[in-house]
C-alpha cells in the first residue's frame, strides 16, 4: 500500500444524444457536469475492508481473512462474481488490484442524484478505480505538493476507464462505456463502439437539468430496449440508425458553431434534433409521463426537451437559447418546481477524474467522507 489518505472525484454526464443506441454500436454525444462524487480511501491496520456508501444508506465492514477465505475456497472468478451480487464492485476490483487483500476504509460522498440519468454509477466507478490503483501503486498518485488537484496522464486514464467500465458492467449489466469514459477524461465526448473521441470545438452551452425524481434503473432500461429490439429487429434498426444520425447532425452543428457566427438557425436545428430523439426515445419503451410533462411545460415556454441517461423517470435536458431571458428560465423552473421535480440551470465541461487534497474540497463533503 502506497497511501494512508487519498481523495479522488469524478463528474457526472448529461447524454445530449445516442443513450441507449449507443449500446448497439451507434454514436452518442456526452459532456461531463459540474456535479461530482468524490471518494476517500483510507489505510488501516484493523483488518477489516470498510465501504461507506451514505448516499444510498449502505455501510459495510468484513474482515480481510473472511474476504480471503471466500476466494481461495472456489474457482477465482465464480467467487468474485458471487461476490460481487452481494458485495458490489469494491471487492471485485480489490481481489484483482491486489495481491494481497488490504485492510482499508472506502467512503463516498457524490452531489449527483443516484439512478437518476446523470451517471452516478459511471462517477462512482471511476473514483473506486482511481483511488483502488493508486493505492496499489498501480498508477501513481498524480497530486503535486504544492497543488490543490492533480490529473493522470493519458495511459493511467486509460487504465483507470478500463476498470470503471468493469465496475459498471456490474451495476449495468451491458454498459456502453460512453459513462465510465465522461467521468475519466470529462469535457465533451463522441462515443462510439468503444472509440473515444475528445470534442474540443464545442459552443458553450446553456442546459437546464430537470430531476423528475423517479426512481429507475439503468440496467432494467438497457434490457428492455435490447429485447424490444429482439422482438421487432425490422422496426427497431432504422429507430437506432436515425439516433445515430442525429447525434452526427448534432455534432456537425456544434462544430459550425464554433467556426461560424451562431444563427438563430443553427439553434432552430438543435432543438429539432432533440423533438426528434424523445419521441425516438419513447419508442424505445424508455419514456415516462413526467418526462412528457417535463416536455410539455418547456414547449410552453418555447424550450425543447428531451430525457438523458437511461430515462424511465430520472433527469431531462432542456437546451437555453444564448437569448433566453433570465424572467424565462426563472418561471419555467418555477413551472417544473411547481410539477414535484428539482430544477436547476447548470454549467457542463468539468473536469475528469482529479485526485484532490482535502483543500480543494467543500468542507461539508469533506466532513461526510471523514465521518466514517
Ligand atoms: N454515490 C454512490 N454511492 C454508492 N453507490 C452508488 C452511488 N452512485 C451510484 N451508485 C450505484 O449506482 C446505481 C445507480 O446506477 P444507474 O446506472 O442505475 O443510474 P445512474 O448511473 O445514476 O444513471 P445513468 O446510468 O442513466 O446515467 C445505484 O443503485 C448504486 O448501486
Ligand atoms: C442508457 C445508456 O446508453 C446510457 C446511460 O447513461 C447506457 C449505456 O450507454 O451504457
Ligand atoms: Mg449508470
Amino acid at each position: 500500500m502506497q497511501v494512508s489518505e487519498l481523495f479522488v472525484s469524478a463528474p457526472g454526464k448529461a447524454i445530449l444524444h445516442g443513450e441507449h443506441a449507443v449500446v448497439h454500436g451507434k454514436v452518442a454525444l456526452a459532456v461531463s457536469l459540474n456535479l461530482r462524487t468524490y471518494l476517500r480511501l483510507e489505510t488501516s491496520t484493523t483488518g477489516k475492508v470498510c465501504i461507506n456508501l451514505p448516499n444510498i444508506d449502505t455501510f459495510f465492514c468484513w474482515d480481510v481473512s473472511e474476504l480471503k477465505q471466500l476466494i481461495t475456497y472456489s474457482h477465482v472468478m465464480r467467487a468474485v462474481f458471487k461476490f460481487l451480487c452481494m458485495k458490489r464492485s469494491l471487492v471485485f476490483t480489490l481481489c484483482f488490484i491486489f495481491s494481497e487483500l488490504p485492510s482499508l476504509t472506502v467512503s463516498v460522498w457524490s452531489e449527483l442524484p443516484t439512478g437518476a440519468g446523470l451517471g452516478s454509477s459511471a462517477a462512482y466507478s471511476v473514483c473506486l478505480a482511481a483511488a483502488l490503483l493508486s493505492a496499489s501503486g498501480a498508477i501513481p498518485t498524480p497530486l503535486k505538493e504544492w497543488d490543490h488537484t492533480g490529473r493522470w496522464c493519458q495511459e493511467d486514464l486509460e487504465l483507470i476507464n478500463s476498470w470503471a467500465f468493469q465496475g459498471e458492467t456490474i451495476i449495468h449489466g451491458n454498459p456502453s462505456g460512453v459513462d465510465n469514459a465522461v467521468g475519466t477524461w470529462g469535457g465533451m465526448l463522441r462515443f462510439l463502439a468503444g472509440k473515444i473521441i475528445p470534442l474540443n470545438r464545442v459552443p458553450l452551452l446553456r442546459i437546464l437539468l430537470t430531476n423528475t425524481k423517479v426512481p429507475r434503473s439503468t440496467k432494467v432500461l438497457v434490457a428492455r430496449v435490447k429485447d424490444k429490439i429482439n422482438k421487432f429487429p425490422s422496426i427497431m434498426t432504422p429507430v437506432l440508425d436515425s439516433v445515430d444520425a442525429i447525434s452526427c447532425t448534432c455534432e456537425k452543428v456544434l462544430s459550425e458553431m464554433t467556426c461560424e457566427p451562431i444563427t438563430g438557425e443553427h439553434y432552430n436545428i438543435l432543438e429539432e434534433l432533440i423533438d426528434i430523439n424523445q419521441h425516438h426515445l419513447n419508442v424505445m419503451g424508455v419514456g415516462h409521463p413526467t418526462l412528457d410533462t417535463l416536455c410539455q411545460v418547456t414547449r410552453t415556454r418555447g424550450l425543447h426537451s428531451k430525457l438523458t441517461g437511461a430515462g424511465g423517470g430520472g433527469c431531462g435536458i432542456t437546451l437555453l437559447r444564448p437569448e433566453t431571458d433570465y424572467s424565462v428560465v426563472q418561471s419555467t423552473v418555477q413551472d417544473l418546481r411547481d410539477c414535484g421535480f428539482d430544477c436547476w440551470e447548470t454549467s457542463i465541461g468539468g473536469p475528469g477524474v482529479q485526485q484532490h487534497s482535502p483543500l480543494s474540497i467543500k468542507e461539508e463533503s469533506l466532513e461526510i467522507l471523514r465521518r466514517y
